[in-house]
């Protein structure tokens, strides 16, 4: 008989604080996120979701707690170590965060270039290559970040976080603002990705389709802390007002049926 092999906890979120003067945002949250796994953050408007995202990758700095990225302690850690750590993972944040006056395929380039000594012509090769890795066209390589839409502005954020070959891809809201057949494409492509390159996948997104898509787990902020955490198809038995009504509302009895109704279709065509 085969045993399964350990779970690997990729990132380790122990007692987390975070507070803004008097608003406490978390409290003795706790969190592991498993290696290979896409995790959905979820929760009402202002739980936290994103100054979670923003702590664990170190632009905030929380009151307590310890957070482990891949082994290292990202809080009270050394900064060498926190600089050799913050290689392994890449960022797309939600509006994509893109340098404006540097053409996307400089964006993608620019992470390498602060990381890496490699030369103009391979930078630009590996640069091409991500781009089109998420999607892009060539042509996409010498935009402007002003020129492009909104989903593609958020492919070219992705190929940026993917520069350095990351083990861990932060997403913050991936599919906001856009169009159903967008989102869903977009979440495709990270599915893909996630299979393609063994990536661990934290995405802090509102949307109910993503979830059932691609999210492997989810885990719900609520009361300053990690309130439910497991798959999705257990949230509705956890006895939380906010839980409850998202998850068994009808966007996300929506969601679920375009799910299964996928899944059959797929079966079916194999
Ligand atoms: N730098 C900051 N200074 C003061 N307050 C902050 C700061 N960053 C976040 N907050 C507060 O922390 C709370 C949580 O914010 P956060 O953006 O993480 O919420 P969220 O769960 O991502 O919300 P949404 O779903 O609406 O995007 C909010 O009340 C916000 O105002």
């Amino acid at each position: 008989m085969q045993s399964t092999p350990p779970r690997e906890a990729v990132i380790e979120v122990r007692g987390l604080r975070n507070q803004f003067g008097p608003q406490v945002v978390h409290d003795d949250l706790n969190l592991d996120v498993w290696r290979g796994e896409v995790l959905g953050i979820v929760g009402g408007s202002g739980t936290g979701k994103s100054v979670l995202l923003r702590t664990i990758v170190g632009l905030n700095s929380p009151a307590a707690g310890s957070i482990k990225v891949l082994g290292v302690d990202v809080v009270n850690g050394s900064e060498e170590d926190r600089q050799s750590v913050e290689r392994r993972w890449g960022v797309a944040f939600q509006d994509g965060a893109l340098f404006s006056s540097l053409s996307v395929l400089q964006n993608v380039e620019a992470p390498m270039r602060e990381h890496l000594k490699l030369s103009e012509n391979l930078m630009s090769a590996l640069g091409q290559l991500k781009i089109s890795l998420v999607g892009l066209q060539p042509l996409a390589c010498g935009k402007m970040p002003s020129e492009l839409s909104g989903g593609m502005r958020k492919r070219a954020a992705l190929a940026r976080a993917l520069a350095l070959d990351p083990e861990i891809v932060f997403l913050d809201e991936p599919t906001a603002g856009l169009d159903p057949i967008g989102a869903a494409a977009y979440d495709e492509l990270i599915g893909e990705l996630q299979h393609a390159l063994g990536l661990t996948v934290f995405m802090v997104t509102h949307d109910l389709d993503s979830l059932y898509a691609i999210c492997d787990r989810v885990a719900v902020l609520a009361e300053k802390r990690v309130y439910a955490e497991g798959p999705i198809e257990m949230m509705p038995e956890v006895d939380h007002p906010w839980i409850q009504e998202y998850f068994t509302g009808p966007r996300a009895r929506a969601a679920q049926t375009k799910t299964e109704t996928k899944t059959d279709t797929a079966s079916l065509e194999s």
